[in-house]
């Protein structure tokens, strides 16, 4: 049986500058068919752990490998085997929704009729039916969103990392993207998801990765968590809470 973990950080120590880390010595891995959540304070580290994943900065130490691979070793298999979607969206004014999702598949290489199938699925599931031919900078906050969502969702890759996707979702958004994440994650995928809505994100996620402070404190199921915390029973919100409060 193949265990080589879709996703494995080792080591990892990185930040904006040589000087100042932000992350210190961070490990985390996220296997074939789970959905990790990343949770942690606003500045904890959760968007800088993921831009290193993307290979938007350098570790100044450790490794990050997907699917057992350096992006250094492979860049284009690394980048091909993972999709991303940004705590804010980040759209071509000039481009229509169905432009954006189509040269995202495109630049993955999905086939053309895997890329109608998948977009006309994405359009029905987040109510975008209609607004597939509008550019860009005429669509609402929540959308933009949607419309970064569908990117990452139209190309199937094994790990999706996705920051903090909620705000701006309506509640039918918020429900329809957690059910589609679910089917992704039954039929193999994996992801690594930043919230900070716990109450949400508690019953959707296999583990979770309490990120204090650029240091990974805690780690485990919410059972795991709890009974390390000697806290059976607790919600997430409540073992958090008692986690970072410890952690000051
Ligand atoms: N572009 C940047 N240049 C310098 N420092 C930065 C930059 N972006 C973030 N930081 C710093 O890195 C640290 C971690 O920030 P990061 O954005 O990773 O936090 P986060 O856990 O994603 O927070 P949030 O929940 O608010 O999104 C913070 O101290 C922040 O000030």
């Amino acid at each position: 049986m193949n265990n080589t973990p879709v996703l494995q950080i080792t080591g990892l120590s990185g930040g904006y500058s040589l000087n100042k880390p932000v992350l210190h010595d961070v490990g985390l891995q996220v296997q074939p068919g789970e959905m990790v959540g990343l949770i942690g304070l606003n500045g904890a580290g959760k968007s800088t752990t993921m831009k290193h994943i993307l290979g938007l900065m350098s570790p100044h130490k450790g490794d990050i490998t997907v699917l057992g691979k350096t992006r250094a070793a492979d860049p284009g298999a690394y980048h091909g085997a993972l999709s991303f979607v940004p705590e804010s969206p980040l759209l071509y004014e000039e481009m229509t929704v169905r432009e954006h999702v189509e040269f995202t598949a495109r630049s993955y290489g999905v086939e053309r009729s895997d890329y109608e199938s998948r977009s006309l699925q994405l359009a029905k599931l987040f109510r975008m039916e209609d607004k597939m031919d509008t550019l860009s900078s005429h669509l609402s906050k929540g959308m933009k969103q949607k419309v970064m969502i569908m990117c990452a969702f139209v190309a199937r890759p094994a790990l999706y990392v996705i920051d903090e996707p909620f705000l701006g979702l309506d509640p039918l958004g918020i429900r329809s993207l957690l059910d589609f994440m679910l089917e992704l994650k039954n039929s193999g995928a994996s992801i690594l998801l930043s919230s900070h809505i716990l109450s949400t994100i508690e019953n959707y996620c296999d583990r979770f990765i309490v990120l204090h402070q650029g240091k990974v404190i805690a780690e485990g199921s919410l059972a795991e968590i709890a009974a390390a915390s000697k806290r059976p029973g607790q919600s997430l919100e409540q073992l958090f809470y008692e986690l970072v409060q410890g952690g000051e």
